[in-house]
Formats: structure tokens, C-alpha cells, sequence
């Protein structure tokens, strides 16, 4: 079974009168890791919970493998959004939760499960109610993983997790996408860890998309200048730079926007090394800026 394609069209999602989402627009190719990102309170939940047709629409449409979700019981049964708030049954064992999951979830793959459990260290017996917010996290990527559904959504479930175990998640991902290719959407405010797996970006900024594109095209808008400081601000005089600091003598410069490739051609021979962006910056400068905007309007 292939991915869903996940597109929505002039989207807005509103919380009685506060507006979560307005006129989002975007297209998701099946069979890719795609990166969902957005400040605190930025729509990524609500995003994703409509994508999953837990919530309505207030506005425009939302399209799973080419057709609306809601209430379609097979795009319904065959997408997994896993959320903090876990949707598991409290009171039962893990074992028993996994037995509910095999049934509701057509690709769910019993075996590949309780191995997850097993490296995540957690015990079948046990119950979500009690386990430690990390632990829950971990079952909630066992099961994530395990549905293998053609449309699987992590809404910022790694947070809670310490650093060994969200190793764990990004590596089974990664293993686990090569041999069945879905379609994966990860919404997450900390980009430095997943940056390297994802393939496309969407930014949305207080309920509006900002951009939406691969991840590699928006690396290429950014480059740090590392070099003699006074070479630094030759080179980079006219640019947009977003971001500097001096240690010693020698001045990074991070720019971005359309860059002009004769700076880069003449920066070796100013003694200046040119260097990618972490996505994590171009994410940082592109929320502040649109902030700044808003307070300033
Ligand atoms: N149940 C609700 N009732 C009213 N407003 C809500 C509700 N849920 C979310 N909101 C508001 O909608 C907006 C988007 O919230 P959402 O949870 O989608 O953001 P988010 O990007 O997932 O944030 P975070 O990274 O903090 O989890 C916020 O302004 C939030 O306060």
C-alpha cells in the first residue's frame, strides 16, 4: 500500500471566535517525510487534527488521498495522528491496548510493535495511566509506527522523551520508512534533531502558512560567511543577514533570501569559508521577522 497525498485548500479552523488557521494552502506528496513546523500556538495541532477529520473545517477544504476524510471510514482508518494527549485506553495493559490497535488499524503490524516496545524498554504489562510522560510518548511512537498507515502524523510526541529515546524514534523511523514508504508528517518547534530526515518544510505562524517547500531549496536560501571580520562585512554589505557573532577576530554572517553568487564565488579568496544554515536558524529568523511585522503593523 502507497501514501496518501494530503492537500488542503484555503483552510480555516477556528476555536469559537479565535481563528486557529486562516486560508492555508498546501500539498503534501505521498511517500515523503514531511516536516511540519510553527512557534508555540502556531496551528500545528489543529492542522493536524483536521487533516485526521477530528475537527471540522470552518472554512475551505481538506483532501486525503484525493478525496475528502470526513467521515470516510477507509481514508479514516487508514491515517494515525499520534498526540501527547496518547487516545489510548488508560486502564488497560499495553498488550491490550496493542490488541485494540491491530483490530482499528488495517496495516498494524502486531510483531514490529512489541519489538518497538521492547527497545523503547517498556513493559506490555503495564498501563498508560501509568506510565511516565517519556514512557507514554514512547508507547504513542510504538503504536504511530507500528499502524504502518499510509498517512501517519507525529504531532510534537518526541518533547517528552529524553535524548536516547528520541534517537530511537528518529532510527526505527528512518529504518522503518525505508522498507514500507508512507507518508509521515512530524510537527515539531524543535528542528535541529529531525532537520536531517525531513524532506519538505511547512512553517505556519499564527494560523498562516509561511511557506511550504523542500527542505533542501530552503538550505539553499541561507549560508553562514565565516572569515576576517572586515572581509565578513564587505562581502555581506547589501544582504539580508539574519544572524552575526565575533569570536575573536573572526565574525560569522548568516544571510538569507536571494543570494548573490558572486559573493560566494569571491569569498575563498577573501579568506572567507562559506557554510550551510541549520534549518533550525532559518526557522527562528523567519518566525521573528513575521512577529515583528505583525507587532509593528
Ligand atoms: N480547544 C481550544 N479552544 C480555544 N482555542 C484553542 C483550542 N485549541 C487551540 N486553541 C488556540 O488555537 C491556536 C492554535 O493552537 P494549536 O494547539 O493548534 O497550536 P500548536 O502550533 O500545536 O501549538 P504548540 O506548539 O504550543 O502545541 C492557539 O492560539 C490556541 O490558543
Amino acid at each position: 500500500m502507497t501514501g496518501y497525498s494530503v492537500s488542503t485548500s484555503g483552510l480555516g479552523v477556528s476555536y469559537g471566535r479565535t481563528a486557529a488557521l486562516t486560508d492555508v494552502t498546501i500539498d503534501l506528496a505521498p511517500d515523503r517525510i514531511h516536516g511540519l513546523l510553527g512557534r508555540n500556538g502556531a496551528g500545528k495541532s489543529t492542522l493536524l487534527s483536521t487533516i485526521a477529520s477530528l475537527r471540522a473545517p470552518s472554512a475551505g477544504t481538506v483532501a486525503v488521498d484525493g478525496g475528502d476524510p470526513f467521515e470516510d471510514e477507509r481514508r479514516m482508518e487508514h491515517t494515525c495522528l499520534v498526540r501527547e494527549c496518547g487516545d489510548v485506553i488508560g486502564d488497560e495493559s499495553l498488550k491490550v491496548n496493542l490488541d485494540w490497535f491491530a483490530l482499528a488499524r488495517p496495516s498494524f503490524d502486531r510483531m514490529y510493535a512489541e519489538s518497538l516496545l521492547d527497545r523503547f524498554g517498556l513493559d506490555p504489562r503495564k498501563k498508560p495511566q501509568a506510565l511516565s510522560r517519556g514512557q507514554a510518548s514512547a508507547f504513542g511512537v510504538v503504536v504511530g509506527l507500528a499502524s504502518r498507515s499510509p498517512l501517519t502524523m507525529f504531532d510534537e510526541v518526541h518533547l517528552g522523551m529524553d535524548a536516547p529515546s528520541r534517537n530511537t524514534f528518529y532510527e526505527a523511523l528512518l529504518a522503518d520508512f525505508a522498507e514500507h514508504p508512507r507518508t509521515i508528517v512530524v510537527s515539531s518547534h524543535l528542528i535541529s534533531e529531525i532537520e536531517t530526515m525531513l524532506e519538505t518544510v511547512t512553517i505556519i505562524d499564527q494560523g498562516r502558512l509561511l511557506l511550504s517547500e523542500e527542505a533542501d531549496d530552503l538550505r539553499a536560501r541561507g549560508v553562514t560567511l565565516t572569515g576576517p571580520a572586515d572581509a565578513v562585512d564587505r562581502l555581506t554589505a547589501g544582504q539580508t543577514v539574519i544572524g552575526s557573532r565575533d569570536l575573536g577576530p573572526t565574525r560569522q554572517a548568516t544571510l538569507f533570501g536571494d543570494l548573490d553568487t558572486a559573493v560566494l564565488d569571491r569569498a575563498a579568496d577573501h579568506g572567507v569559508t562559506a557554510g550551510p544554515v541549520p534549518l533550525q536558524d532559518l526557522f527562528i529568523h523567519l518566525t521573528e521577522r513575521t512577529s515583528r511585522t505583525e507587532a509593528h503593523a
